[in-house]
């Protein structure tokens, strides 16, 4: 077969990963750092769309790619209605839903818009693979607790499903074939429970639920929480901010890098190493949590992200779980590779690429609306 190439583009909040790709193998990787001042002066998230558009086409210019050369664009999906795994082809509902902001305003709401203007151009397709807001919760994982409030699946899809079908392959399985909890431990963390390469269970990673992280808060005591906010002493942005951004490590330390904390543990610093220990004991503990969901059948445990860098950090954990299944190290997350991945899929017609918004053939539900 004719090698393929593939444009990945994932954006962030100060930065846009952009990488060409040949087959599985990288031509081009670059991390474009935009100024913050320079995207701080940005009103909307929309209005940022034709500057990172022209960074990428400049610097694929200045390192001579041909465009005319690729097969496909893909980028990572933003804030969407909660959909399955898999990968999307880019359409019209979904422009409309990222430009709307109703499922959320994020960075990589940009993604499927820029790689649409790209390819519709060069008349190739335009992908997402396993946007945040990917959604295979079994309904027995939706229930809160109270009628007003359903569980929500927001997680690291994306990496999380790429290591788990990696180690299903070291395994010589499929990842339709492994029971395996994925805890991708970022700035935030997710603890995902994959059956059979659906993941029927997984904690909402941006937004108060699971264990605390370098700069979330995870679960915390919900009627402390409620008092806390009607206390008159906090507005409910600086809440928020609590939760998202200010929390975890955050919150305690002052710091959300795990490697300064680690520098202040080996100083001495009782505090910094009593919170260090406790967010792995939270993990750890979720990871006994998923593993009731799966029944205890489990292939494998896989610990990914930035933190999984740390030998420490993967002991403290390590030690606490590791009678549960076997334990997998992937340091970092790669989700360019996962999206060139995903994109290769479908044009080798491994896959095909799904719908947005996805309709469950025979199901009287569309995710996101009635059929
Ligand atoms: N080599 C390392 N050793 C120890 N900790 C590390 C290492 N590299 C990164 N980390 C820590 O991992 C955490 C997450 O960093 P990372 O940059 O991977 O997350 P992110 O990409 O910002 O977030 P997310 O993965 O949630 O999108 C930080 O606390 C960082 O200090
Ligand atoms: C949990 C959703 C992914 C992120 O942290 O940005």
């Amino acid at each position: 077969m004719e090698p393929k190439r593939v444009l990945a583009i994932n954006p962030g909040s100060t930065s846009t990963k952009i990488g060409v790709f040949v087959d599985e193998k990288p031509i081009l990787v670059e991390t474009l750092r935009h100024d913050p001042k320079q995207i701080a002066g940005f009103k909307e998230l929309f209005d940022q769309y034709p500057f990172r558009k022209q960074v990428i086409l400049d610097t694929l210019d200045r390192e001579g790619m041909n465009l005319n050369r690729l097969d496909a664009v893909v980028a990572r999906g933003g804030l969407l209605r909660p959909i399955p795994g898999g990968t999307y082809r880019v359409n019209q509902a979904m422009i409309d839903d990222l430009r709307s902001g109703e499922y959320g305003v994020h960075a990589s709401n940009l993604g499927a818009i820029i790689a649409e203007e790209i390819a519709g151009r060069l008349g190739i397709p335009a992908f997402i693979v396993d946007p945040v807001v990917v959604d295979e919760m079994e309904p027995i994982a939706r229930i809160s607790g109270i009628p007003q409030i359903e569980r929500k699946s927001i997680f690291h899809a994306l990496n999380q499903k790429a290591v788990a079908r990696r180690i299903a392959k070291k395994m010589g399985k499929r990842y339709e074939d492994v029971n395996v909890i994925v805890v991708h431990m970022g700035g935030g963390i997710t603890v995902g429970a994959h059956r059979h390469g659906r993941v029927i269970d997984v904690n909402n990673g941006l937004n108060g639920e699971g264990p605390f992280s370098p700069e979330r808060a995870g679960t915390i005591p919900v009627g402390d929480l409620v008092a806390l906010s009607f206390s008159g002493k906090y507005f409910s942005g600086e809440i928020m901010r609590m939760i998202v951004g200010r929390g975890g490590l955050m919150g305690y330390l002052g710091t959300s890098d795990a490697r300064e904390v680690e520098k202040m543990i080996a100083e001495g610093d009782e505090k910094a190493k009593l919170i260090y220990e406790a967010m792995a004991y939270q993990v750890a503990k979720e990871i006994g949590s998923c593993s009731t969901v799966l029944y205890g059948k489990l292939d494998g445990i896989i610990l990914t992200g930035g933190l999984a860098y740390s030998e420490y950090f993967i002991h403290l954990i390590r030690e606490r779980i590791d009678w549960i299944a076997p334990v997998y190290v992937v340091p970092g997350e790669n989700e360019l590779q996962a999206l060139v991945e995903g994109a290769l899929r479908v044009i080798r017609g491994e896959e095909e690429a799904k719908i947005y918004p996805f309709v469950e053939k025979g199901a009287e539900m569309v995710h996101g609306g009635k059929l």
